[in-house]
């Protein structure tokens, strides 16, 4: 098996968003993250899996073989219960091939507006959903993988608020703090996220 005794971890992601969170959270060990802007002539991956764990792994197994090192990457996004579970692994996708986080927030809120068209209630809360993140690490000299999962349960909200975060986050509201996660800290979020929950299991399971 393989420990992150290294004080470098490599995260084979172009999205500053996830830079930000996981080098948030390695900070606290003494652990520096590395990005893919800081190789900048890796070949580029095909995210073309029908799950996140698929396309974690091949975004693991991209980076890593090809600078021989063990790397670590996220696939995650965004399932919604009344788009029966859509956007899904094409969470990044969504408005199109390049959109910007503002294109994919403006067509799930229109989408969902939509749908509820004609409906008695009007409320903002549209729709329950979930944040889910895969994470791989990859170590191509052995050829070893540790994987793990988390997910947040929360709710679309048509009264996006918050300047933090990335993403869906302005959308994606939270009852229990009457937040959206665009509004908590990188700590708050961290202890509540998908992706939080999925980097404590991976650490879970390296130190087992
Ligand atoms: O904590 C999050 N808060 C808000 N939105 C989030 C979060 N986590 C994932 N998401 C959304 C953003 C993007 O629409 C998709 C991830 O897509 P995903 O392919 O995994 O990442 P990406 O293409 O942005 O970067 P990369 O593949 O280089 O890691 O889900
Ligand atoms: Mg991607």
């Amino acid at each position: 098996m393989f420990q992150l005794d290294s004080s470098i971890v490599i995260v084979a992601t172009k999205n500053k968003g996830k830079v930000r969170e996981f080098s948030h959270a390695f900070a606290a060990l003494g652990i520096e993250v590395k990005s893919m802007y800081d190789y900048p002539d890796l070949p580029d991956v095909v995210e073309d899996g029908e799950t996140f764990a698929a396309n974690a792994f091949k975004k693991a197994k991209t980076v890593g073989d090809a600078l021989h090192l063990p790397v670590l990457a996220d696939d995650s996004g965004l399932c919604v219960d009344r788009l029966d579970g859509a956007p899904g692994v094409y969470s990044a996708r969504y408005a199109g091939e390049d959109a910007s986080d503002a294109d994919n927030n403006e067509k799930l809120l229109s989408t969902l507006l939509s749908l509820q068209l004609g409906e008695d209630t009007e409320q903002p809360l549209l729709s329950p959903a979930r944040f889910v993140c895969a994470l791989v690490l990859y170590d191509p000299s052995t050829g070893n993988k540790v994987e793990s999962f988390g997910s947040v349960e929360g709710f679309i909200t048509s009264e996006g608020a918050g300047q933090g975060g990335f993403g869906y986050d302005p959308l994606f509201y939270l009852p229990e703090y009457d937040k959206t996660m665009a509004e908590l800290s990188l700590d708050e979020k961290q202890a509540i996220s998908h992706r939080g929950a999925a980097l404590r299991e991976l650490m879970a399971k390296l130190k087992s």
